[in-house]
C-alpha cells in the first residue's frame, strides 16, 4: 500500500487552493499512491471572519472535487479538512475520507477546537467561529482500518487511544500548525501517539507563511508503529510517499502486548 503525503500552504483564493491540491493529487496518483492525505483547511485559510462564508455544504462543490479524482484514479482521498455549514454562524471542521469510488466513508468533524494565546505571538480561537464534533470516526477500506483525526486532536491520547481500541491500524492527521509550536512538539506528539498505540500515523501539513504572516511548520510525516519516522516531506509544497505494510501493525502488537496489559479496571478512563 502506497501512502502518499501532501504539503501545501493554502491561501484565501479558493480555486487556486484547489487548483494545486488536484495539481498534486493527479501526481501522486501517477506514481502509483493508494492513499492520499491533504492538510487541514484544505480550500481556504484566511480571515477568521470569511470562514462561515466559505464553508460548504457536504457533499458540496469542494467534495465533489476530491470525489471525482478519488474515482478517476481508483484511490483513497481523505481531503485534510474543509469548513462544513453547521448553521448561520458556525462551520464545522471537517475531515473526508473518499473510497476508490469516489464515495464518502467517512465524515469526521474535528472534536477539539485551537483556542490558544500566545502573549506577543499569535491568538488562535476557533470555537469563535467553529462547532466541535462529537463522535469518534473509523473506516473500513479493503487495506485495513482507519482513523480519523484533525490538528490539535494530537494533544488528546485519549482519542488516539479510543481508535485504536476500536482497531484502527492507520491514523490520519491532517494538520495547519505553526511553527512555533510546530518545532517543539509536532513530532514528538505524533511519534507518541504512533508508539503507545502501536499504529501507524500519518499526518500531512500546511507549510510556509500564511495570509497573516504566521508561519506553518510544514514537517509532513509517516510514523511506523515503533514510532520510526518512516517519510518526512521536504521544505515547501510537495509529495511524500510511503510504502506501507499494515502486518505491521500485528507484528508489534504480539511483540509488546500492551493492549492485553492494560488494566481499564483501575484508571478514570
Ligand atoms: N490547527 C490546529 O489545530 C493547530 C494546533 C497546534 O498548533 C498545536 O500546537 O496544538
Amino acid at each position: 500500500m502506497k501512502v502518499a503525503v501532501i504539503q501545501l500552504n493554502v491561501g484565501e483564493n479558493k480555486s487556486k487552493n484547489l487548483s494545486k491540491a488536484v495539481h498534486f493529487i493527479d501526481e501522486a496518483a501517477g506514481k502509483g499512491a493508494d492513499i492520499i492525505l491533504l492538510p487541514e483547511c484544505v480550500n481556504f485559510f484566511g480571515d477568521t471572519a470569511e470562514i462561515i462564508n466559505q464553508a460548504e455544504t457536504i457533499p458540496g462543490p469542494t467534495s465533489d472535487v476530491f470525489s471525482k479524482k478519488a474515482k478517476e484514479h481508483k484511490i483513497y482521498i481523505n481531503c485534510g479538512s474543509i469548513y462544513e455549514v453547521a448553521d448561520s454562524k458556525y462551520a464545522y471542521n471537517t475531515s473526508l475520507l473518499f473510497d476508490t469510488n469516489g464515495e464518502i466513508i467517512a465524515k469526521y468533524r474535528k472534536i477539539h477546537l485551537y483556542d490558544a494565546t500566545f502573549k506577543d505571538r499569535f491568538t488562535s480561537k476557533e470555537s469563535e467561529n467553529i462547532r466541535p464534533g462529537n463522535k469518534l470516526v473509523t473506516a473500513d477500506t479493503e487495506f485495513g482500518k482507519f482513523g480519523l483525526s484533525i490538528c490539535y486532536d494530537v494533544r488528546f491520547p485519549e482519542l488516539f487511544r479510543s481508535l485504536a481500541l476500536e482497531g484502527c491500524q492507520m491514523i490520519f492527521l491532517p494538520a495547519a500548525f505553526p511553527q512555533y509550536t510546530g518545532s517543539m512538539y509536532w513530532e514528538t506528539l505524533l511519534r507518541a501517539r504512533a508508539v503507545e498505540n502501536q499504529c501507524y500515523i500519518v499526518a500531512a501539513g500546511q507549510y510556509g507563511k500564511s495570509y497573516n504572516g504566521n508561519v506553518f511548520f510544514g514537517n509532513s510525516l509517516i510514523i511506523d508503529p515503533w514510532g520510526t519516522v518512516i517519510a518526512k516531506a521536504h521544505e515547501g509544497e510537495g509529495i511524500t510517499m510511503q510504502d506501507i505494510d499494515l502486518s505491521f501493525v500485528e507484528q508489534v502488537r504480539n511483540n509488546i502486548p500492551t493492549f492485553s496489559h492494560r488494566k481499564p479496571e483501575v484508571y478514570k478512563l
